[in-house]
């Protein structure tokens, strides 16, 4: 095999509780992580020299600083591998916005170049890689709907409902590192069990720091609210709900003002990277 051509799906967070704040300044959540069909694509080619070349036009994302590049060479530096890669990505994920794809983008690297380049590393060392570039980089790997703990690393694979979603994406990015740095965000969240989660559901506790600071993120769940219940997704700055079937978020979608993009994608207890490698059915 000398060419390979993955997609790299986004996630949602279906609900999002902070416990509180670890020494090294991270955060210790519970999570209920659902994957999308939809995502980017990223096709890998083969190259004798070890070097690794990304084609992506990303405003603002170094060539070197790509997770993808990042991914890649952590791959190469764990293997002891000699062989390198063109990459070219198909961004359609919108960035800062919640849905996780440059960590998905990163999964799909690991997980493709491992195929291409035979390593068989195994998902074990290749979540624990994940790990090192990204809290939700681990679940990607993994493939599995899930609740997340910790930071992000303690996973419990969950079979949920997969429903229709409507995303909406305000015309803004939110970093991740702002919204945990924020003084007003409340770290006290209790601890549930899944089981809890997965009757009674939850919320997002990075929601009202975010509507605060962001009015198009504010108005955004305002107007999808007027249609079925919003909320949050990570740290946005994605909204979205839920609906029985395609029309119905269809019938929705069209009525949202252009000024509020959004797409309609099914949720997905199995990733769609881990259906086309056949690596879970
Ligand atoms: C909170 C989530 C929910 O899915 O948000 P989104 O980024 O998807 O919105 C993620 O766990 C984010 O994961 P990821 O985007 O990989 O975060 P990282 O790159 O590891 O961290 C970005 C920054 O966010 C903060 N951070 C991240 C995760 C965490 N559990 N506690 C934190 O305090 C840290 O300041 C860190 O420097
Ligand atoms: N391949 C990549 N795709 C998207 N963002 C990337 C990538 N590589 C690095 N980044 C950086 O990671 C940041 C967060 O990306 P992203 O995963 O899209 O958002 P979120 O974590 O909110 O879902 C981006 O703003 C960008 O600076």
């Amino acid at each position: 095999m000398t060419s390979l051509s993955l997609p790299a799906p986004a996630k949602l967070n279906l609900m999002l509780h902070i416990l509180g704040r670890r020494p090294d300044g991270y955060h210790e959540l519970q999570t209920l992580f659902q994957f999308l069909d939809h995502g980017d694509t990223l096709d890998f080619g083969l190259r004798d020299d070890g070097e690794i070349r990304l084609e992506a036009d990303l405003p603002g994302v170094p060539h070197d600083s790509n997770l993808i590049v990042r991914a890649a060479r952590l791959l190469q530096a764990e293997a002891g591998h000699r062989a390198g890669a063109n990459i070219r990505l198909h961004k359609r994920l919108p960035m800062g916005g919640g849905i996780g794809g440059g960590s998905s983008d990163a999964a799909t690297t690991l997980l493709g170049l491992d195929r291409l380049w035979n390593l068989g590393l195994g998902e074990d060392r290749l979540a624990r890689l994940g790990l090192s570039l990204g809290a939700d980089v681990p679940v990607f790997v993994r493939g599995r709907a899930a609740f997340a703990e910790g930071v992000g690393e303690h996973l419990t694979p969950v079979e949920i409902e997969e429903p229709w979603y409507l995303i909406v994406v305000p015309p803004v990015s939110v970093s991740t590192a702002e919204i945990f740095s924020s003084a007003e965000l409340t770290r006290d969240s209790p601890a549930i069990t899944v089981r809890t989660v997965l009757e009674q559901g939850g919320r997002n506790d990075c929601q009202p720091v975010v509507e605060k600071r962001y009015p198009e993120i504010r108005n955004a769940l305002m107007l999808l609210n007027k249609f079925v219940s919003a909320r949050l997704t990570g740290t946005g700055g994605c909204v979205f709900g839920a609906f029985p079937n395609k029309t119905e978020a269809d019938t929705v979608a069209a009525q949202l003002p252009e000024s509020l993009p959004g797409f309609v994608a099914r949720g997905s207890n199995i990733s769609m990277l881990h259906r086309q490698l056949g690596t879970l059915t």
